[in-house]
């Protein structure tokens, strides 16, 4: 029997962001391994038309939550939806909701983030930050609290080269951060943003490692844990491979590499590729909730949940095993080009494949478009991937050290079942079979595409490989044609390749000839 599922039954937990990547695996994983929890309460707010119930019941009512369902098939009466707008005064909460989390609540999950690298200062230090800094308060009159996971990222400190499991202090307190926004307005905030970010490469790093340092100041006797995730991937394990759901992080480019918009970005194919599956990512919060709770540690600890250290995979292996998942076995549906990947340190060579490989054919394509009477999409999209792409370029190009101290005391402490149950041992990973079950889920979950368009797909690669050859062929016949037409030079070239090939030709009829 799991020592961390039986810690859960009986328990009332509040998960903020429950309607996010991590929150939704989360507690599927809760109602999954312990199925007699009280209740789970989840801050929402409504979104794209949806009510809080509609909302809740697409999560449930995904393939995500089939399993759920089986063990836990009153899981509609656990989950406790509470109107909740994490950037409003006291999070707009009812006083009756909030009596009632204040008296029920025994763990906190806090995910809930603005994840947007080019956010405005504002809304990022508002959901960030202040919003962290309010649910500690909330934590703080929670007379049954055992615990307070707060969900970091290990890029909170991506301005160090090494990174212990520690909080840094920011230059700037973010009270005076928080206080200043409070008069200045949006002009100046913008304009002071680079200036208070300083080394970090955005909003979203910088103000995750605001929101850690407000979690130090404010933690009074709570008993508090940091978890800082790297870059976070599909599952690896369960509830079953390579469910993925939103196109942040590596997804977005990992589309636009199988369907062919994206042939070439800036990386260093030798620097780590950090990733960390989200079960595994989900897992280790969950344990350390138990650890936190039922062990009580003095200080406030921090875990590092990254895979670099433990099991290193780098971006070149993961280029060419994602390119061969798509080239081989399982190939996007109507790809713009065949997919291809070139992975260049210089700053020349990405301008020139910007210009060549993605802006020219976008222009090209969507002059065809336009001469075919239809709207024009391809230049839009391309700017976007580009755009994505040179966002991602500071993480795709340096390497990080992040200790696991913690994370690996903790491994220790579990019960061999507890480590079978609960495992974020990323050692035992096998990247190649977990990038092909990404690629596949990317496929499969996100863009939901039919297995059965496979061969179809496949014919679809053959015909680009043709059109391809034919068009660089005919290319390269006009611009000869042109040199020719035009230099000495060429025409002697000509000459002599022509003259060449006939004397060859000549050589091999005569010798064929000779035999019979
Ligand atoms: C040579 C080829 C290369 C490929 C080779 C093969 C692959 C190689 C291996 C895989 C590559 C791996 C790449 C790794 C990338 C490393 C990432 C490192 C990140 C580390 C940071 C730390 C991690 C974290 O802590 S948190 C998570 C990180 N956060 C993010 O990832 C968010 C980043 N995104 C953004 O900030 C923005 O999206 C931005 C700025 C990049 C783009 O903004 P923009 O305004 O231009 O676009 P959007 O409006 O955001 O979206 C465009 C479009 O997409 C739709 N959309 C947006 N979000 C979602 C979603 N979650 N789900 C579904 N759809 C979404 C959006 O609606 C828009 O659609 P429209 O139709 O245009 O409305
Ligand atoms: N994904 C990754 O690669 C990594 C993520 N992390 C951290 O993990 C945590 C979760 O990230 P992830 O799941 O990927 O992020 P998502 O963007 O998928 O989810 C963010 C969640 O926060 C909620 N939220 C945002 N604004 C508000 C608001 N004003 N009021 C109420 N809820 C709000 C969203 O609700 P709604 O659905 O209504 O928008 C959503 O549930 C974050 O703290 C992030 O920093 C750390 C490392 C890597």
């Amino acid at each position: 029997m799991s020592v961390i599922a039986a810690f859960y039954g009986g328990k009332s937990i509040l998960i903020t962001g429950a309607t996010g990547f991590l929150g939704k695996v989360l507690m599927e994983k809760l109602f999954r391994t312990s199925p007699d929890l009280k209740v789970i309460y989840i801050l929402v707010r409504p979104k794209a038309g949806q009510t809080l119930q509609q909302r809740v019941f697409q999560i449930l009512n995904s393939k995500l939550f089939e399993k759920v369902k089986e063990v836990c098939p009153n899981v509609h009466e656990k989950i406790r939806a509470i109107y909740a707008d994490l950037n409003q005064n006291d999070f707009a909460i009812s006083k009756e909701d909030m009596q009632e989390l204040l008296s029920c609540t025994n763990i906190i999950f806090h995910c809930a983030a603005t994840v947007r690298f080019d956010d405005t200062l504002r809304h990022a230090v508002q959901l960030n930050v202040t919003a962290t800094r309010q649910l500690l308060l909330m934590a703080s009159q929670m007379p049954k609290l055992e615990a307070f996971i707060h969900i970091s990222t290990a890029y909170s400190n991506c301005n160090l080269k090494h990174i212990d499991e520690v909080i840094y202090p920011c230059p700037v307190e973010p009270k005076k951060i928080i206080d200043s926004l409070e008069w200045l307005d949006d002009a100046i905030i913008e304009e002071i943003a680079p200036k208070l970010i300083r080394d970090w490469p955005n909003i979203y790093t910088y103000t995750k490692a605001l929101g850690e340092m407000v979690v130090q100041q404010e933690s009074r006797n709570l008993n508090i844990a940091i978890i800082r995730p790297s870059i976070v991937g599909a599952t690896w394990q369960e509830p079953f491979p390579g469910w993925v759901d939103n196109i942040n992080g590596p997804n977005g480019l990992i589309i636009a590499a199988g369907k062919g918009f994206l042939l070439a970005i800036k990386t260093t194919p030798m620097a780590v590729a950090d990733l960390i599956p989200v079960d595994t990512a989900i897992n280790l919060p969950l344990a350390v909730g138990w650890y936190a709770a039922v062990h009580r540690p003095k200080s406030m600890l921090v875990y590092h949940c990254t895979s670099g250290n433990l099991n290193p995979c780098n971006w070149d292996k993961m280029g060419v095993q994602v390119l061969a998942t798509f080239e081989i076995q399982i190939p996007l549906e109507r790809a713009f080009r065949r997919p291809y990947a070139d992975f260049t340190t210089s700053n020349f060579t990405t301008q020139y494949w910007n210009a060549i490989s993605h802006q020219a054919p976008a222009i090209i394509y969507d002059f065809y478009l336009w001469l075919t009477g239809r709207k024009l999409r391809m230049t839009k999209v391309m700017n976007q991937i580009l755009r994505t792409a040179s966002m991602l370029e500071y993480f795709l190009n340096r390497s990080w050290e992040w200790s696991t101290y913690n994370t690996e005391m903790l491994m220790s402490e579990l019960s061999p079942e507890d480590q079978r149950v609960f495992n974020f041992d990323v050692r035992q990973l096998n990247w190649l079979e977990y990038i092909e079950n990404y690629v596949l889920g990317v496929k499969k979950y996100l863009l939901k595409e039919d297995m059965a368009g496979i061969p179809e797909a496949k014919q679809h690669l053959k015909r680009l490989r043709n059109i391809h050859y034919l068009f660089n062929t005919a290319l390269f016949l006009i611009v000869w044609r042109l040199l020719i037409a035009r230099s000495q030079m060429a025409r002697n070239v000509w000459f002599f390749i022509v003259s060449f090939c006939y004397k060859f030709l000549s050589y091999f009829r005569a010798s064929s000839t000779l035999k019979v």
